[in-house]
């Protein structure tokens, strides 16, 4: 009797092995997309050519008829006026030839003419030639006249064949328009399936810059930080690590699909944690010469797409809104149905400015982006949310009093909310009214959002403490992923509709 094998569960690894043959399927389905996009874009532009070819042909046949009309019209008066010349010349004969007659006087035997018939035979030879060239010239101009008007004729067959031909062309660019719209919205499905391969959840590790000889952090790889305490070596895993050599361009590269994912019309949030010092204010403002996540994020122009910006500081669990001349009344969070409005006031991009915050504050930018793609005629909407979150250091830490215990109670509720929020985001109820931040960023933390969260970290050895609690925040986090999302995409106004 042959024994059954024991029935196994699938392995961690044999999950992660088919998540990634899943993944690289679908990456090879969207370069191809993009080659397909690439030949649909580059057929469009030769048909607009075409049509401006003819365009152009047909405002030059346009003119031709136009000129050429002009010409019979002329033709046509210069040969009245020729008729009434020959009419003017055969009258004058005609009164001639009657005056000659009468200067004769009738006789009954006219043997010979008073006047010389010399003259009489020349007036008469003159009429006959004047007749003929009259004829001649008749005939010229009517086969002119004729030849123009075939000419004409021809050239109004050409108009109708090239505005047939215009119209045969205007239907394979609409043709190529909805292919086109066809292929991007496949694409955008594809590319967002990728990134939910991904996780929708983020979570990037950056390593602050740092002068001191020894650090309590080591990177092997891009995905993996090892902190090092008094010889003990803990291992934390992200999707992405930033060591102290990558440059703000690096950093703001990580982040591009996922803001491409805003332009494509999900909700995105970008998020920086750690400790007072650790770098957020750097990876997210920058400075001018270097500037960070927000400011190159509105300069990204991925599609033409008009911007809307807010950007609100919570201190002590109260908002100001930042942009705002006068601070009289206080701000509120409105709940409008399952959304939060985020939206206090309104400004262009070319409005942000390099602030100083309090560190003990949270700063939350929120872009409003509507992209239209010119050819597909489809526009969509999504909003792209930055939070330099507050110094992260526990209380004991701070050995806070006064203001500064005040302070740190609201950060540490805050970020434990944010913390909550992350961990309970598949669950049916997700506490998003523990806290201001929560309740602001509600857009972009629930299923319709995609996240991206910096945890910042410090490299001093005297840091360590905080770097391991930074970690470990963002290792529970990136267990997480948020619930399918939600794309919010409408059809451009005078614009049809995908077929
Ligand atoms: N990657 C980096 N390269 C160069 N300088 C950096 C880097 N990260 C941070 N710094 C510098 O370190 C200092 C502290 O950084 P930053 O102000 O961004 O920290 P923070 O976490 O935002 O602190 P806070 O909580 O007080 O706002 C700043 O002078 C900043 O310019």
């Amino acid at each position: 009797m042959t024994s059954q094998p024991p029935c196994q569960r699938p392995s961690h690894s044999l999950s992660l092995s088919r998540r990634r043959d899943g993944w690289w399927s679908v990456r090879q389905a969207l370069l191809e997309r993009d080659r397909v996009i690439d030949n649909l874009k580059q057929k469009f532009h030769n048909k607009e050519k075409e049509v401006d070819n003819l365009l152009q042909r047909n405002s030059y046949l346009a003119r031709e008829v136009r000129y050429r009309n002009e010409v019979i019209q002329h033709l046509n008066q210069k040969l009245a006026e020729l008729e009434a010349d020959q009419q003017e010349a055969r009258e004058k004969i005609r009164s001639l030839l009657n005056r000659q007659a009468l200067a004769v006087p009738p006789s009954k035997n006219i043997a010979q003419p008073t006047v010389g018939i010399g003259p009489f035979r020349q007036m008469s030879r003159l009429t006959r030639e004047m007749n003929v060239s009259n004829k001649q010239l008749r005939s010229t101009v009517h086969q002119a006249l004729t030849d123009m008007k075939n000419q004409l004729e021809q050239l109004k067959g050409a108009v109708g064949k090239m505005t047939l031909g215009e119209q045969e062309v205007a239907k394979e660019v609409e043709e190529l328009r909805s292919l086109y719209r066809k292929e991007a919205v496949e694409r955008k499905t594809l590319f967002n399936k990728l990134l939910e391969l991904q996780g929708n959840i983020r979570v990037f590790c950056r390593c602050r810059m740092t002068t001191a000889s020894s650090s309590c952090l080591e990177t092997p790889d891009d995905q993996e930080v090892v902190v090092v305490q008094k010889g003990n070596r803990k291992k934390f895993q992200f999707d992405k690590i930033f060591p102290q050599s990558r440059t703000q361009e690096d950093v703001f590269a990580g982040t591009v699909p996922v803001i491409t994912s805003c332009v494509d019309g999900y909700n995105v949030c970008i998020l920086a944690y750690g400790q007072t010092g650790s770098g957020k204010t750097y990876t997210m403002m920058g400075s001018k010469e270097n500037p960070g996540v927000n400011i190159r994020s509105g300069q990204l122009t991925l599609w033409s797409f008009r911007e809307n910006i807010s950007m609100l500081e919570i201190y002590n669990e109260n908002l100001n809104d930042l942009l705002r001349k006068s601070s009289d009344a206080a701000l509120d969070i409105r709940v409008q149905g399952k959304s939060v409005s985020l939206w206090v006031r309104k400004l262009t991009i070319n409005s942000i400015v390099f602030l100083s915050l309090s560190s003990r504050s949270h700063l939350v930018v929120a872009l409003e982006v509507e992209g239209s793609d010119q050819v597909s005629g489809l526009t969509s909407r999504g909003t792209l949310t930055l939070c330099d979150l507050a110094g992260s250091e526990r209380i004991s830490k701070t050995e806070a009093e006064g203001q500064r215990l005040v302070e740190a109670a609201a950060i540490n509720k805050s970020l434990t909310a944010l913390g909550q929020v992350h961990q309970g985001c598949n669950a049916l109820h997700i506490p998003f009214r523990n806290s201001k931040l929560t309740l602001l960023l509600q857009p972009c933390l629930s299923g319709d959002a995609k996240c991206c969260v910096f945890v910042n970290v410090s490299p001093d050895i005297k840091d360590v403490a905080e770097t391991l609690s930074t970690l470990h925040f963002g290792s529970t986090i990136r267990q997480v992923s948020l619930g399918k999302a939600a794309q919010n995409i409408v059809p451009a106004k005078n614009n049809k509709t995908d077929k």
